[in-house]
């Protein structure tokens, strides 16, 4: 188990910027997800924690101890990639074994045994055990590659998008394990995905990664209900937060659907004719079916236990909302609809920042 905290880490590659003044901290035992779409720079942030990068400027620290001096091998982390690392004429056995043999890590045999035993069992791949990797599914090769990392017992697990090659039913099955390994261990997770549902089904925590920056560090609860700008809002939820413009008014804010919201006050919106945006996620906007209204269903998909409608507004606003699976809707139908004011997140219209939380 560690602590890993980063400060003030930027990490310039030639004339190209990765990682820009990063502050992270991974609690002992916490399983962290860093979520970003592609070159935002996850996996340099992983490679820096594992030592196989320098940062350009700030430094790394595991249990406090500043790491810049320490080799790879010594800050005793296990990276786990997308692809596996695994060996092809050997055996699932024998890659399980590798990490622990004498000349790399002194571990007499029969604690070899012992523990390739145990990861076996722990990962269900037990009968799999004298099968050349080469003959193994993708799933299975996937979780002899977690194997290889949990057998050596290393302080910090680095997973770097270690689902994403897999099937979805798959994908959805290792997540869960993962998860389940991660609190039998006890151990330090970070784990970067680009995939907003992995992030949010699995962390205890999440850091949104926008080009180089931190955007936001929450529980996913707290960057799902109170993102803390308009791209977190769009980057977590499916489907994403609706986003309506509109402009402050006296102690109101009045979307451009004609909606108006009060504000009370300290609501930290000062000018009259702000630009404002409201933020609604789908699960907060309810439909009125059967009374005639200012909106139309513009197009229905099931999802199994729910449908998501996306409605046109007389404005050509497109918005989404979820309901449950039963739910009658025609397409073209009219409908009113309406909004939990508690709910709304007001950001501001021009730099997108957010000024008032959902309750
Ligand atoms: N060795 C390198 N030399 C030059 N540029 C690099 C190097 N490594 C990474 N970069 C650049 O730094 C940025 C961040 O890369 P990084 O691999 O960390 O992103 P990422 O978030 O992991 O993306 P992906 O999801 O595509 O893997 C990218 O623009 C990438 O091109």
């Amino acid at each position: 188990m560690a602590h890993i905290e980063l400060k003030g880490i930027t990490k310039i590659f030639g004339h190209h910027t990765a990682l820009k003044n990063l502050n992270l901290e991974i609690a002992d035992g916490e399983f962290f997800v860093l979520l970003g779409q592609t070159g935002a720079g996850k996996t340099t942030t992983l490679r820096l924690i594992a030592g196989l990068e320098k940062p350009t400027d700030g430094k790394v620290f595991i249990d406090g101890e500043d790491v810049a001096d320490w080799s790879a091998a010594e800050r005793d982390v296990a990276l786990v990639l997308q692809q596996y690392s695994l060996y092809p004429r050997y055996t699932v056995r024998e890659n399980l074994e590798f990490p622990l043999r004498p000349r790399i890590r002194r571990v007499e045999p029969a604690e070899i045994q012992e523990r390739v035993a145990r990861v076996a069992k722990t990962l269900r791949i037990e009968h799999l055990l004298d099968r050349k990797t080469d003959r193994l599914s993708g799933g299975e090769m996937q979780r002899v590659s977690i194997g290889r990392a949990i057998v050596r017992k290393p302080r910090v697990f680095l997973m770097d998008e270690p689902l994403s090659a897999l099937d979805a039913k798959l994908r959805e099955a290792l997540r869960t394990e993962l998860k389940n390994l991660q609190m039998n261990l006890g151990a330090t997770f970070l784990f970067v995905t680009h995939d907003q549902i992995e992030a949010m089904s699995m962390g205890d925590k999440i850091g949104v990664l926008n080009n180089g920056q931190l955007v936001q560090t929450g529980t996913p609860q707290e960057i799902y209900r109170n993102p803390v700008n308009t791209f977190v809002a769009r980057a977590v939820g499916s489907p994403p937060m609706n986003l309506i413009s509109g402009t402050l008014a006296g102690d109101e804010a009045v979307a451009s659907e004609g909606y108006r919201l009060p504000l009370g006050s300290g609501h930290g919106a000062a000018t009259d004719g702000r630009p404002l945006t409201f933020g609604i996620r789908p699960e907060d906007l309810f439909l009125d079916i059967g009374a005639p209204g200012e909106a139309r269903v513009h197009d229905v998909e099931n999802h199994g236990v729910e449908k998501i409608v996306t409605l046109r507004t007389a404005g050509e606003t497109l918005l989404q909302a979820t309901v449950p699976a039963q739910t009658s809707l025609a397409i073209e139908e009219t409908v009113r609809f309406s909004w939990n004011p508690e709910k709304v997140v007001l950001f501001d219209g021009a730099s997108g920042v957010s000024l008032r939380h959902a309750s």
